[in-house]
């Protein structure tokens, strides 16, 4: 793709299904892949299959709703990979529940993540991105925001928040090169997946259901996602901005 080759890309939850298999395709592309993640043996295990495969990545262990440690962590970036050019905002985390039996405890867990971590890095990185004139932006939502799913109003409640705040800074930085895109998974078989079937009383009835309101009548795999994000991080992407994709087999069909 146009664009890519040695361009600082840092993607969050770098360590985890998704994040994992677009730091990959980053690496493919020849950037220089910065994978941040809470989860530092994720993170490194993610570098150590990009340099297996002749790319160039760091492992930088941080929490995403640490706002003094994200600034601290991107000034290592800077200095040790460059400016980033592109930002991934992909970690997530979800617990699966009826919003009735949730409690507010877990609703500032969710929010710190989904949304507030969101923010922590758009703060930080976008300055950076005008001031070297310009940059890509791919937020990862989830389908779960744009059709409602049982169980995550919390996390469906972030998702949505997250694609109304990409769409307005989208608008507050078209002038300045700064494009900003969502991508929206539908079920995708990860860890987080997984954790959210655990806690429904059947796991397997719960997976079933989530492949057949799919019309394409599968859950999604993480190798779905890089090619996308790839393209919105292009050059090839230079006059698209505010936009929401929907990777998910047919499951929001949106005009
Ligand atoms: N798996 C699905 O079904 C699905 C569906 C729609 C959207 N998504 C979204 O896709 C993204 C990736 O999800 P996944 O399925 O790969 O999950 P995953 O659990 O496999 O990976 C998430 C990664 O994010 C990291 N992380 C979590 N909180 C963090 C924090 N505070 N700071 C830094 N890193 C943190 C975790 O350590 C993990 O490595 C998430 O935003 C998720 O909401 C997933
Ligand atoms: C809409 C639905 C079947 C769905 C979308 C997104 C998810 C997510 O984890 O973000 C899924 O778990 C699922 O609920």
């Amino acid at each position: 793709m146009k664009g890519l080759n040695e361009t600082t890309v840092i993607v969050t939850g770098g360590g985890g299904g998704i994040g994992r298999a677009i730091c990959r395709r980053f690496g493919e592309e020849g950037s220089r892949v910065a994978v941040l993640d809470r989860d530092p043996e994720a993170a490194a295990a993610t570098v150590e299959l990009i340099l297996e495969a002749g790319g160039s990545a760091r492992a930088y262990a941080a929490d995403i709703t640490d706002y003094n440690a994200i600034a601290e962590t991107l000034a290592a970036i800077e200095t040790d990979l460059g400016v980033p050019r592109v930002l991934v905002n992909n970690a997530g985390f979800d617990r699966f529940m009826p919003f009735l039996k949730t409690e507010p405890g877990l609703w500032q867990q969710l929010i710190a993540v989904n949304l507030t971590g969101a923010l922590n890095m758009h703060h930080l990185v976008l300055p950076k991105m005008v001031a070297a004139g310009g940059g890509k932006v791919i937020n990862i939502a989830s389908d779960a925001a744009r059709v409602g799913s049982s169980g995550e109003s919390v996390y469906a409640a972030c998702k949505a928040g997250l694609v109304g705040f990409s769409k307005t800074v989208a608008r507050e930085l078209a002038t300045k090169n700064v494009c900003l895109n969502v991508v929206c998974p539908g079920p995708t078989d990860t860890a987080l997946l997984k954790g959210v079937a655990e806690t429904a009383p059947n796991p397997e009835k719960l997976l079933e259901a989530f492949r057949n309101a799919v019309p394409m009548k599968r859950l999604a795999q993480p190798e779905d996602y890089p090619g996308i994000v790839a393209l919105l991080a292009s050059d090839d992407a230079n006059f698209i901005t505010g936009q929401v994709i929907s990777v998910s087999g047919g499951l929001t069909m949106a005009g």
